[in-house]
């Protein structure tokens, strides 16, 4: 569906892309995870054709970048894209006309795209007097109205409180799992875990890793997390490296990232000789795969 490869871009002698490369399958979400700054937005509006690369070519269901696969895109930026004083209803027929929707066709398309995203009861109520999760899921609407092939949310949870969090994560596992082809940036961890079929650690306008959930830790040499508080790090480190685990720090957390999961006993054995303020066992998760692949590329 999207092709992207070798793409570059700078401002001035910033390079902000650099050699970005990915491609998107049909019906497939795409998590592009990157912290602030990492190139997200810039390689949204390039797709977008808003922005044009300094080198590199992208296409679209085999087409380049052109004002037609415009018409192929929906997008729902990071801020929303809406008319305060309009009506939901509104607002979306504004942009069913800038995409030349028939008169016929923006009615059926209205009522379904609110009736997806659970704003049909709120049709004729001015923007302003929605709640912020309800001006996002409006927001995302404003996406789909057109009946995109591809969909881009960028930062679609930003800023929101759990329960709208939670709300727009339903919305997107409902367009998942009609099929719909999506665009996802985020730097949520929990988020690109639950809502990406793959995902791409982007930084520095590269993309350091990308895979499935599963292929992704198989890049991270352990099996599960072991964090540990004690008073004596120091001999904690040299006992877990004696038994082959690997040393790491989350922030202030000591880890370790052991090579196959161990009974809580037997780790506890392990460590016997020192004092334990508490112990817990994690699973690999995305936020220590992310860390692993962003501090190692420093
Ligand atoms: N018009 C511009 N002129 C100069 N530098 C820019 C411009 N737009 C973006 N940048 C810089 O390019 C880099 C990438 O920005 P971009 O907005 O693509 O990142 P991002 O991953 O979307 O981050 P965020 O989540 O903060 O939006 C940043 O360092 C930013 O300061």
């Amino acid at each position: 569906m999207l092709r992207i490869k070798n793409l570059n871009k700078s401002y001035k002698s910033r390079k902000v892309l650099q050699n970005l490369t990915f491609s998107i399958q049909p019906g497939e979400v795409y998590g592009l995870l990157g912290a602030n700054g990492a190139g997200k937005t810039t390689t949204i509006n390039i797709i977008c054709n808003l922005l044009n690369p300094d080198s590199g070519y992208i296409t679209i269901n085999h087409q380049p970048i052109s004002e037609v696969t415009k018409k192929i895109i929906g997008i729902a930026p990071q801020e929303n894209l809406l008319y305060k004083t309009l009506s939901c209803a509104e607002n979306l027929k504004f942009f069913a006309e800038i995409y030349g929707l028939g008169r016929e066709t923006q009615k059926q398309q209205i009522e379904a795209t609110l009736k997806a995203v659970n704003l049909l009861d709120r049709a004729k109520s001015p923007v302003e007097t929605l709640s912020g999760g309800m001006q996002r899921r409006l927001n995302i609407a404003v996406a789909l109205v057109h009946q995109p092939q591809l969909v881009i949310l960028d930062e679609p949870t930003t800023g929101l409180d759990i329960e709208a969090r939670y709300e727009i994560w339903e919305l997107i596992h409902q367009l998942k799992n009609q099929g719909m082809t999506i665009l996802l940036t985020t730097h949520l961890l929990d988020e690109a875990e639950k809502l990406c079929n793959r995902i791409g650690i982007l930084k520095n306008g590269t993309i350091l890793a990308e895979g499935s959930l599963s292929e992704l830790k198989t890049l991270i040499p352990g099996q599960e997390v072991l964090v540990l508080q004690t008073t004596q790090e120091e001999q904690a480190i040299a006992l877990a490296e004696e038994y082959g685990f690997t040393t790491r720090r989350y922030g202030s957390d000591l880890a370790f990232l052991l090579p196959e999961p161990l009974e809580l006993k037997e780790i506890l054995d392990r460590f016997d000789s020192i004092p334990i303020d508490s112990i817990s066992r994690q699973p690999v998760r995305l936020e220590h795969i992310y860390l692993e692949i962003t501090q190692s590329d420093r």
